[in-house]
């Protein structure tokens, strides 16, 4: 559903060849606003080792457990899942939006507070079945990182610090790519990234009978507020998009694994571009008789597998003006927001307290 391009291709010593990838790569963002990209830079080993610590920290905060890089002792520490929610609490997320940092518990965040921003098409306002975990770059100046004080996974800061910048210069490749397939000089949207405003999310979507799916949803329909996102999810499967554009109907997108990135445009880079943030949600995955996994339509309430996911949110430094840098003829500045303002308005609400 979603085109699968190979970003090894912006590479091409061949400068038409090149262009053509960029160009594909915006025509693909504007079909669909979400577009899939194998050798994206990230490197696999690095998502590999991502998706293990991710998994450990949800399940296994604070067990005394050194960091386990092999495979099977990670999968075994699954069983501690339902353990130490307070140890899991000593890097908390703020009970306010901002600063949006540290762990947020289950039914804490509720993004269905966004799930009509602009959007003619109502949805109902489901709420979020997860865990998470925010991290900024430790270059912000406006805000500090919330990390797991020593003795709980020490491994975790570290390694998400080396993570986030292998997800900022695959950023940085794929804002120039777009800036030459929209036709604008390469460093456009690279250069009002230069400030690193921009997070990195650590989902964690635990197991649930599908019942549930009922009154809540694993993550509600919204919209992305940066530039663009660059999304790394396990194969579970529950993604999906709304197409056609504001009609209430969503597509599955189909997983490609853990090494390939799911790029989606978000409101910035909309405002900027006009090309669509799309509203997308992660809900029920596909039903058995076409993934053989959660028993979903057999008439048995089966439990839905956990899914894991890693979102890096590229944005706009904080002063940059959100006006339009194609076609439209763009007014006086005071008429635009700054991406700091526009951040701000679209994060209020989304914590209770908030
Ligand atoms: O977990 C996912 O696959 C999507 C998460 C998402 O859309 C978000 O955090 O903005
Ligand atoms: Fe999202």
């Amino acid at each position: 559903m979603l085109d699968r391009l190979d970003f090894q291709e912006f590479y091409s010593p061949d400068t038409s060849e090149r262009n053509g990838f960029c160009r594909r790569l915006v025509s693909s963002l504007k079909q669909k606003g979400f577009v899939r990209l194998v050798n994206h830079g990230v490197p696999p080993q690095d998502i590999d080792k991502a998706f293990l610590e991710v998994r450990f920290s949800f399940s296994n905060m604070g067990s005394g457990y050194g960091v386990q890089t092999d495979l099977v002792v990670v999968e075994q520490t699954q069983q501690f899942f339902q353990l130490p929610l307070e140890e899991k609490l000593k890097s908390p997320h703020p009970p306010t939006p901002n600063p949006h940092r540290g762990y947020s518990a289950f039914g804490v965040e509720v993004v269905a507070t966004h799930s009509n921003f602009e959007s003619k098409t109502p949805m109902p306002l489901l709420k979020d079945m997860k865990e998470s975990y925010d991290i900024g770059s430790e270059r912000d100046e406006l805000y500090s990182n919330i990390w797991p004080p020593p003795g709980v996974q020490d491994s975790f800061q570290p390694f998400f610090m080396s993570f986030f910048s292998a997800c900022y210069q695959a950023e940085c490749a794929i804002l120039e790519a777009l800036s030459i397939g929209l036709g604008l000089p390469p460093q456009t949207l690279s250069e009002r990234h230069a400030n690193q405003s921009n997070e990195l999310r650590l989902t964690h979507y635990p197991a649930v009978s599908r019942s549930e799916f009922a009154s809540s949803t694993r993550i509600a329909t919204h919209t992305d507020f940066g530039t663009i996102t660059l999304l790394f999810q396990d194969s579970v499967g529950g993604l999906q998009v709304e197409f056609p554009f504001g009609s209430g109907n969503f597509l599955d997108v189909e997983s490609g694994g853990r090494h390939e990135c799911i790029i989606n445009a978000g409101d910035c880079l909309q405002k900027w571009t006009g090309l669509h943030s799309t509203r997308h949600r992660v809900h029920l995955p596909k039903p058995p008789e076409e993934t053989g996994t959660n028993g979903v339509g057999d008439g048995n309430d089966h439990l839905v597998e956990a899914r894991y996911s890693i979102a890096y949110f590229a944005k706009p430094d904080r002063s940059v003006i959100l006006r339009p840098l194609l076609g439209e003829k763009a007014h006086d500045d005071e008429q635009y927001m700054t991406a700091g303002e526009f951040q701000q308005m679209r994060i209020s609400g989304t914590y209770a307290s908030g």
